[in-house]
């Protein structure tokens, strides 16, 4: 359910490595309950917009604000809170190959020093129930699982802290579609039971058209178009909207709009 409340906002954001910029100017709001979708061309900023949000980097210019405060100057008990109100789940690296499935999931629990251990294994039983992984799989390692285990963990130790706000870097990559579509739909459900703010970088238009309320599409290093699906491929110009939407796999992905 998305309401009208603010979780993320951004303000004027400039982004530069060096002499790179790669946002310029960018506003955007992200509302409470939402799903937004950020989308664009390869190298277009949009895992870069993602780290701004999880103040993993800082705004050569401009502010994002999550919560109503800033990560890089609200003070370290406000940092901590922002970050346990926050899941993600991250392209690359999704396990730590060294710990198992247990471990990966208990780690963030573990972090907070205030659970007893038998809170946090009923708490780690509880998130793989969750993400519909069964209880033999908790002592094997990353390297014994298969893909989209692999993913079903990481979302496990995403939500490990009852996040309000999740993040997805590319969540279908490397999954075959019938996993896609699956793990899509876990999502989906998790979203409306836990009433989560999503926001998700994603290349796949199956994805995109499944679970996002609107989408941001990053080119030229600005927001070039923002809204629902239909409003984008209706009303957007940029040269990448026609290509992505526009393409045989795209008139596929959006037939469901067709039909309603
Ligand atoms: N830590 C960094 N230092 C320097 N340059 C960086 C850094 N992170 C990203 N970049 C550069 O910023 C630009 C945007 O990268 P980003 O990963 O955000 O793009 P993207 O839209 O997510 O691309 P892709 O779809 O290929 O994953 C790229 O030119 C990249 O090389």
């Amino acid at each position: 359910m998305t309401t009208a409340e603010p979780v993320i906002e951004i303000a004027g954001l400039t982004t530069r490595f060096g002499q790179n910029v790669i946002h310029e100017n960018i506003n955007l709001t992200v509302l409470k309950g939402e799903v937004l979708a950020l989308v664009g061309g390869s190298g277009s900023g949009k895992t870069t917009l993602l780290r701004q949000m999880l103040g993993l980097i800082t705004p050569a210019q401009g502010s994002v604000k999550v919560f109503g405060a800033t990560h890089y100057d609200c003070g370290h008990e406000k940092e901590r809170e922002l970050r346990t109100r926050s899941g993600v789940l991250f392209q690359q690296g999704a396990l730590f190959s060294a710990l198992t499935v247990f471990d990966n999931i208990a780690l963030p629990m573990r972090e907070l020093r205030i659970l007893s251990e038998t809170m946090v294994r009923d708490l780690v039983m509880l998130k793989l129930g969750m993400v519909g992984v069964e209880a033999q799989h908790v002592h094997k390692m990353p390297s014994e699982l298969s893909g989209g285990m692999i993913k079903r963990v990481a979302l496990a130790r995403a939500l490990a802290l009852d996040p309000e706000l999740l993040f997805l870097d590319e969540p279908t990559a490397g999954l075959d579609p019938a996993l896609s579509e699956s793990f899509v739909e876990l999502i989906r459900s998790l979203r409306e039971e836990l009433a989560l703010t999503i926001v998700m970088v994603t290349h796949d238009l199956d994805t995109l058209v499944a679970i996002s309320d609107r989408v941001v599409v990053l080119a030229n290093r600005s927001i070039v178009a923002l809204g629902p699906i239909p409003d984008i491929i209706a009303n957007g110009r940029h040269p990448f909207i026609k290509d992505f939407f526009g393409g045989a796999r795209g008139r596929n992905a959006l037939r469901i709009f067709q039909q309603l």
